[in-house]
């Protein structure tokens, strides 16, 4: 069986659409496909969101949001009586209805129940359409078994109930394709949780350990994972082939082309997982597997992180930086959700680079604040570079300032300005 992600870009049009359904056409094992939310509709949700709880707009947003899959709908399905425009409807009436009570206290629960919207939207669009197109499917409502804890957000998997759920509920008694959403999960008590942005790539590796797939596909708009952001760097290769554990390493550090909690479960199972293109068929896309002779390790690989904060924290009473002194500040980190992507201490001061995650970043420091001295600067990079030379540090670091430099054998990583 064979599991494939296809995220926001792969469908963000009719003709995205239709491409997809191509590609799915052209495979006849059994197939799960977890899929995203259409294009950018997550981070149009999330202003909703912000809209909901500063009571403006929100309705205005709200219909541009129905517009843009309505005008992907219409375009798809010229009979005006398909059911796809009911079940359209109800999804939209269920989230304007939402929308009408006053938010509750909790920031993270409200995100949660509104932003799944997004994948709900798009896989019963999806759905519809590939039955359309002549391949029969059922859709899955995947908060009915793919199981989270509380943490709204950042739902923790509770795997015990959810292999059970999730066994019982992909059997392939009666269909040999389903269509699941990425990226949202539900409690016990079945209330909505997602599990952090970019999320849908982990679902799907979470299904994959689960069920035992046999390989889970990526697909993406680029031709697999290569030395750089093609963005960034157009000279950028592509990887051929690269272990879990590098492709570990290349997501903890920010490559944003694979959500970082992807690869463990398919490791745990060595389930080889291809990152591909949906827009080039004959594209082998990067392999990742165990270590294999034919690796591409050692290329240079640039990984860049913009808009981060390099936090500067001394005690207030110029005492040393200890372990006592280091585990109470990790566990303020970790109780605002902060992700510390570099640190260096010294005698009597200890710095990190994070990311500029607003509102969390601002109770943080405010809360260091209370026992030490805190200076940042923001707005700088983070540059990262695995099997780092001379000359490929020589490319990132050339005329620009450095404020925090860091070398391993393996890494080298730059604050620059
Ligand atoms: N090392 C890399 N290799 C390939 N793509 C990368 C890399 N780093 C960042 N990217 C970016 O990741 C994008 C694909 O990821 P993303 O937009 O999250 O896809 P999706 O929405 O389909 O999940 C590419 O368009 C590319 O710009
Ligand atoms: N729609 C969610 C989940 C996701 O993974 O999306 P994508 O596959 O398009 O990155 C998000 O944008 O965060």
């Amino acid at each position: 069986m064979n599991i494939f992600k296809f995220g926001g870009a792969s469908v963000n049009s009719a003709d995205g659409v239709r491409n997809f359904v191509k590609i799915v056409q052209s495979y006849r094992e059994e197939t799960i496909i977890v899929l995203s939310a259409m294009g950018k509709t997550t981070n149009a949700l999330e202003e909703i969101v912000e809209a909901f709880f500063n009571k403006n707009d929100q309705d205005s947003k709200l219909l541009a949001v129905k517009q843009y899959h309505l005008s992907i709908v219409n375009e798809l399905f010229p009979k005006k009586e398909d059911a796809v425009y009911e079940k359209i409807e109800v999804l939209f009436n269920q989230l304007s209805q939402y929308l009408e009570k006053e938010p509750s206290l909790c920031f993270e629960f409200e995100y949660d129940q509104i932003v799944s919207f997004g994948e709900l939207i798009s896989t019963t669009i999806v759905s519809e359409f590939l039955r359309l197109s002549g391949r029969p499917n059922k859709w899955v409502d995947i908060r009915t078994c793919l199981k989270t804890d509380d943490t709204y957000k950042e739902g923790r998997i509770d795997w015990k109930l959810s292999e059970k759920l999730v066994s019982q509920t992909f059997s392939f008694n009666s269909t040999f394709v389903y269509i699941t959403q990425g990226f949202i999960g539900g409690t016990k008590t079945n209330q909505t949780t997602t599990l952090g942005r970019e999320g849908s790539d982990y679902s799907a590796a979470i299904l994959s350990y689960i069920l035992d797939a046999d390989k889970l596909a990526i697909w993406k708009d680029v031709p697999g994972i290569m030395n750089a952001d093609p963005k960034w760097l157009p000279d950028a290769q592509k990887l051929e082939r690269i272990t879990y554990q590098e492709a570990i390493e290349l997501a903890f550090y920010g490559a944003k082309v694979i959500h970082p909690k992807t690869i463990q479960p398919i490791k745990k199972k060595k389930i080889p997982l291809q990152v591909r293109s949906f827009l080039d068929l004959n594209e082998s896309g990067t392999l990742i597997s165990t270590a294999s002779k034919k690796l591409d390790y050692l290329l240079p690989v640039y990984i860049q992180k913009k808009d981060q904060v390099l936090i500067s924290i001394r005690p207030i009473d110029f005492s040393f930086i200890l372990e006592e002194k280091l585990s109470s500040l990790f566990s303020l980190f970790a109780k605002h959700r902060v992700k510390v992507n570099l640190i260096q201490n010294s005698a009597i001061s200890f710095s990190v680079c994070v990311d500029n995650s607003d509102r969390r970043l601002k109770e943080l420091i405010e809360e260091i604040s209370i026992d030490f001295e805190v200076k940042y600067n923001d707005d700088l990079e983070l540059i990262t570079i695995r099997h780092h030379n001379q000359e490929a540090v020589e490319r990132m670091t050339k005329g620009r300032e450095i404020l925090l430099e860091q070398r391993s054998r393996d890494t080298a990583q730059f604050v620059l300005v």
